[in-house]
């Protein structure tokens, strides 16, 4: 069983390589209680990532969604793709200490997964384990923090 979500639904969204998982996770996360927002791609014709990444980012960007889930073949190019948007923290995980690192230290609001890389049983720990781990603030506020300001406005440290 599942914990909630802290607040609101939970976008999840894939290129063709890894649509079957993205199904089997939103599916499944449906069964636990939770709202899925589901951004496609909906078949396995090929498609390109970012355009499925840049739909997830607006929806946390936009507040329909509190949290993201983001897969494509290995995952690399669809969290590059997502972390384009300022507003989106999103960490590429293969493993739950990961996932519990992304949300304890970064408070990472969307992971990507690598369908190709990982299966089924792994991906579900990993979103298990991003959905009911706490940001710990303290001094990774101040560096979360740091994340949203512009690179060209920053002070050199
Ligand atoms: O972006 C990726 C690699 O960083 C993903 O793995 C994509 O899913 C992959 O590039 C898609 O590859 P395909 O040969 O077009 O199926």
């Amino acid at each position: 069983m599942l914990e909630p979500a802290p607040s609101g639904p939970i976008a999840i969204a894939s290129d063709h390589a890894a649509v079957a998982l993205k199904t089997l996770l939103a599916d499944w996360l449906r069964s636990e209680g939770h709202e899925v927002i589901d951004l496609g791609t909906a078949t396995e014709a090929s498609v390109d990532y970012p355009d499925f990444g840049y739909r997830l980012a607006r929806a946390i960007a936009a507040g329909d969604a509190a949290r993201g889930i983001a897969l494509c073949g290995s995952g690399i190019g669809i969290s590059i793709a997502v972390n384009r948007e300022p507003a989106c923290r999103c960490a590429l995980v293969s493993e739950p200490l990961s996932a519990r690192l992304a949300r304890e230290h970064n408070d990472a609001n969307v992971i990507a997964l690598g369908a190709r890389l990982i299966g089924p049983d792994m991906a579900k720990a990993c979103v298990a384990t991003f959905l009911s781990t706490d940001f710990l603030g303290d001094r990774h506020v101040r560096r979360v923090s740091k994340l949203s300001t512009p690179i060209l406005a920053k002070e050199p440290a």
